[in-house]
């Protein structure tokens, strides 16, 4: 054992706290899209100086860059057994390993970690990995997830794949790659891929490479926790105020964007965007009990989940919520509510899933009266509903 090492270990254990998390962005992008290009034009700014790529696939590597690891291979399903709920084996093992040898000094110590996925990829899995596994969660604080969209080929490509739909749908940023090779008439055509981006993802901020506007600066830190921030950035990270307010009608959101001659791509009207709300504190049972219902049922359709909620136990320390399918990282706790809005808002990005379902739901819980349907306290009260286990348990 070096004597750095000791010494960093007995100033661990004085003070007991565990280092801050590692921020770890997720850049993905179906095959071609333009992944690797944005990577090796990032790390050549200061901002990804001490930056630990992981590069999720075999294959030719053209970063000019030496933090690059390469993880291949397996799947695991998680003990839960459900296989939309996978988290990557190889994955793990890469993180650890990274860790490690951070830990044991025998690599930079980074300070931050993109993972570039194969552009077939499921993001899920991937995000899954660092939101369940119990010590990488601890390690590493999803920063946000990066999505490249080809410009010559984007809308062929939404229209034909699924798995791009569905990269398109989770992202906190969309990247607009290529929009330098477009000629006249299909500069003009970029627009419905822009409008088709929005509507699949209202709250990610849409940015265009050729333009320089995929920067460090506006692709790093877009999650909850900006280390430049006293509080939580909780505005940028949900983003609520883009998405359609009223539920049922986003129902109907994608028709008002394509006129004829294009219908809706059945791919795309698979995906609901919208945005719950309510202003008064929620019973935590009731809260809890909806989210559970969410993640049982329907878990595979929860494509993304964002959230901050005021609960009735303690309103002025409003609850942070986040999900991906069934994998939820467990509930925050802020010392604060960040601005001055104390409203409940729950951003969601479904698939096949009716906006109208999980509103009523919703209404059910918060305590809005309708007519043929229990009140909150009713469902709360159920000997039907689980007496524990739910996420703020
Ligand atoms: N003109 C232009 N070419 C680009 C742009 N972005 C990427 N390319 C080119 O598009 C091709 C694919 O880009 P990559 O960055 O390798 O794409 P990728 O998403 O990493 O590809 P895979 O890893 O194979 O999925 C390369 O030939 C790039 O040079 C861009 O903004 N403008």
């Amino acid at each position: 054992m070096n004597p750095n090492q000791e010494a960093g270990q007995a100033t661990a254990g004085q003070n007991k706290r565990p280092p801050p998390p590692f921020p770890l962005t997720i850049v993905t992008g179906f095959l071609g899209a333009g992944k690797t290009s944005l990577l090796n034009r990032l790390l050549r700014d200061p901002a990804l100086a001490d930056t630990l790529v992981i590069i999720n696939e075999f294959g030719e590597i053209g970063l000019d860059h030496l933090l690059v690891e390469k993880a291949v291979g397996d799947m695991l399903v998680m003990t839960s057994g459900c296989l939309c709920c996978s988290i990557r084996g190889d994955l793990i093992t890469t993180l650890e390993d990274a860790l490690r040898r951070r830990d044991n000094g025998r690599i930079t110590p980074f300070q931050r970690v993109v993972i570039e996925t194969t552009g077939l990829a499921d993001p899920a899995p991937v995000l899954h990995t660092i939101m369940y596994h119990p010590y990488l969660m601890l390690r590493f604080r999803l920063d946000g997830v990066v999505t490249l969209v080809d410009a010559v080929n984007g809308m062929a490509t939404l229209d034909a794949h699924e798995e791009a739909v569905k990269q398109a749908a989770v992202a906190d940023r969309l990247v607009l790659a290529k929009t330098d090779l477009l000629d006249e008439a299909a500069s003009l055509r970029l627009n419905d891929l822009r409008t088709r981006l929005a509507s699949l993802n209202p709250g990610a901020r849409l940015l265009d490479a050729a333009k320089g506007e995929a920067t460090a600066n506006s692709l790093l830190d877009a999650g909850l926790y900006d280390p430049t921030r006293k509080s939580p950035n909780v505005q940028g990270w949900l983003n609520a105020e883009a998405f359609p307010k009223d539920a049922a009608k986003s129902a109907h959101h994608h028709d008002r964007h394509h006129h004829e001659p294009h219908d809706v791509n059945r791919h795309d009207a698979r995906i609901r965007a919208f945005c719950l709300r309510h202003d008064a504190p929620i019973p935590p049972a009731a809260f809890d009990l909806f989210l559970e219902l969410l993640r049982n049922a329907h878990g595979p359709n929860l494509l993304r989940v964002k959230g901050i909620a005021a609960l009735a136990d303690d309103p002025s320390r409003p609850v942070v919520i986040h999900g991906v399918q069934h994998v939820f990282h467990p509930p925050a706790r802020l010392a604060a509510w960040p601005d001055g809005d104390h409203g409940s808002r729950i951003v969601f990005i479904l698939r096949d899933m009716e906006p109208a379902f999980v509103e009523g739901l919703w209404n059910a819980f918060v305590g809005l009266p309708a007519p043929d349907r229990p009140d909150g306290e009713a469902l709360v009260a159920s000997p039907l509903a689980p007496a524990k286990g739910g996420l703020l348990a």
